[in-house]
């Protein structure tokens, strides 16, 4: 799925009315129906709706969803912020539509705001993606009215406050506990600083023009199926081992021995030809009995990694190193020989992230189309800090272009970003796989899927896929909580196996 600008969003909605065509009005009523029918299916009670209205579109839209609830024998107070200019004409047919079934209170000023029941549902209509300036007057004591009650929070289309696609320094800002948002994902409900205020979201289907949503040109996508089956390759019926790689893991120390072993058994579960892992003498009997597909090569030192001296390095097809390595002297040493004989993408986790930071001159030894997968704090110490996550993802894109390589910024929406500027935000996986472990896992399925020739960057939004479904079908049988690193590996058949792989 794409993820549009706010400017693309007006213009994907002005074409659909051109070229369906459909009346703006209708498409305020399509919109309306598709958040009425979200909210009716997910609340198996509802006492009482307060809908608060502005008068752009999103206040039009909350007018229109009040006469349908009503319309549905439901309870509805519905509020009209007078505050914000302009009057469009759908909003006044909307609100002289609605005047005639029930009585539309005015909000001018602070005594105008009812006390609002913690057993009731809220409905934000305040601002929508027409939002051009922070909150602030009479539109701000209604948002801190609602933030501060104990009701239930729904907002329609984006939480009032925030921004579609940049950062709103102010924070005044609606806290939803749910966003029913308008046939495309936004780039602010990916972002984590803005959980609080977008809660659980949702897309509803309102039929904007498929034409438009195709030619519409953006850097940002949300990972779904679709994507996903656009991508995946399907095994030959003539194949052999030959033809799915061979793969290479550089991984464990002493102690640390299992982060390898989780990436080598990710790396096999994900279909590799063949796989010969690299690890510290310590590690040899541990993999053998825990691994025994895999091909073990140790190193000369007992307890770490370090001159990683592999003879014919150019017949593996994929190589992964971090997991577990350490960061010791003779591990950087040997780190820093494979960066410079390697001429293959490399995928980079953990500790090989950790000494790419302590040595930043060797991010340019790094092969084209690399791989990096690191978690926030791994990104920072790469790629410095900065203000807020919009400005993150500037700063990715930037990292990406000037190393040229791909980087896996990981999260609850995990973003893939490649060296022209794309970056794929992820739908899958769940906070049970925040877990020691996990990110082991990721490096072998992704290490796995570039040895198999998927090229580097597809091979990273593919891995971040079905790692995060892996992830989710463990959590439907173990829970969040009892969910282990192990258990994503466990489910990596039946992820695979849904896309008929
Ligand atoms: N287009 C369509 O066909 C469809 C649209 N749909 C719905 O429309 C929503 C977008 O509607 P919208 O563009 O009218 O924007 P919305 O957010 O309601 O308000 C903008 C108004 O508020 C004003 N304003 C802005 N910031 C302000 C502030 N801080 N304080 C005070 N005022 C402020 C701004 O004024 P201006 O910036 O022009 O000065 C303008 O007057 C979208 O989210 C979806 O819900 C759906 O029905 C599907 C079909
Ligand atoms: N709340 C979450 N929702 C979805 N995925 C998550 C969540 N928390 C963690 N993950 C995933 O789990 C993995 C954790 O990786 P990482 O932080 O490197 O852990 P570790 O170093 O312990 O293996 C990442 O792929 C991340 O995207
Ligand atoms: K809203």
């Amino acid at each position: 799925m794409k993820i549009l600008s706010a400017s693309h969003i007006r213009d994907l909605d002005k074409y659909t009315i051109q070229n369906e065509p459909i009346s703006s009005l209708e498409l305020m009523e399509r919109a309306s129906l598709s958040f009425v029918e979200w909210l009716i299916n997910k609340f198996d009670k509802i006492n009482k709706t307060i809908v608060f209205c502005a008068i752009g579109n999103n206040g039009g839209d909350g007018l229109a969803i009040s006469r349908l609830l009503l319309e549905r024998e439901y309870q509805v107070q519905t509020f009209i912020l007078h505050d914000a200019k302009s009057n469009p004409t759908d909003v006044e047919i909307n609100l002289k539509r609605l005047k005639k079934i029930i009585l539309v209170q005015d909000i001018y000023n602070e005594t105008d705001i009812p006390d609002i029941d913690s057993d009731s549902i809220v409905i934000d209509a305040i601002f929508g993606s027409g939002l051009s300036r922070p909150i602030t007057g009479i539109a701000a004591q209604v948002v801190h009215s609602i933030n501060q009650s104990k009701a239930t929070v729904v907002a329609v289309d984006i939480p009032s406050g925030l921004y579609v696609d940049t950062y709103n320094p102010n924070t005044t800002i609606i806290e939803a506990d749910f966003t029913v948002s308008f046939q495309l994902p936004k780039l602010s409900f990916l972002l984590p600083q803005n959980a609080r205020y977008v809660g659980e979201w949702h897309i509803t289907d309102i039929g904007l023009h498929a034409d438009a949503i195709e030619k519409a040109r953006t850097s940002y996508y949300y990972t779904d199926a679709s994507i996903v089956k656009s991508l995946v390759k399907k095994r030959d019926k003539f194949s052999h081992k030959g033809t799915f790689g061979h793969a290479l893991l550089v991984g464990g120390s002493y102690g640390k021995m299992g982060a390898a072993i989780l990436a080598t058994r990710s790396c096999l579960r994900s279909g590799i030809g063949l796989l010969s892992i690299h690890i510290p003498a310590c590690g040899y009997e541990i993999l053998q009995t825990s691994a025994p597909e895999a091909m073990a090569m140790v190193d000369k030192e007992e307890k770490l990694i370090s001159d990683i001296d592999i003879p014919d390095l150019t017949k593996y097809t994929a190589i992964g190193i971090g997991p577990g390595i350490g960061t010791a002297s003779q591990t950087a040493e040997g780190f820093k020989r494979l960066l410079e004989q390697a001429s293959k993408p490399l995928v980079i986790d953990a500790d090989g992230l950790n000494l790419l930071s302590e040595h930043k001159e060797w991010l340019t030894l790094l092969p084209e189309e690399s791989i990096l997968t690191p978690h926030p704090k791994e990104f920072e110490r790469l790629a410095g800090k900065t203000a807020n996550e919009y400005e993150r993802l500037d700063v990715l894109k930037k990292f990406c272009s000037d190393y040229k390589v791909n980087v896996v910024l990981k999260g609850a929406h995990t973003a893939v970003a490649n060296a022209v500027g794309d970056i794929y935000f992820n739908s899958t996986g769940n906070p049970g796989m925040a877990t020691g472990g996990s990110g082991d896992v990721l490096t072998g399925i992704i290490t796995s899927l570039v040895a198999q020739s998927y090229q580097p960057f597809k091979a990273a939004v593919l891995g971040v896929y079905f790692h995060g479904l892996a992830g989710d079908k463990a959590a439907a049988s173990k829970g969040y909580t009892a969910l282990i690193a192990s258990d994503i590996i466990d489910c990596l058949p039946q992820a695979f196996i849904e896309f008929g792989l």
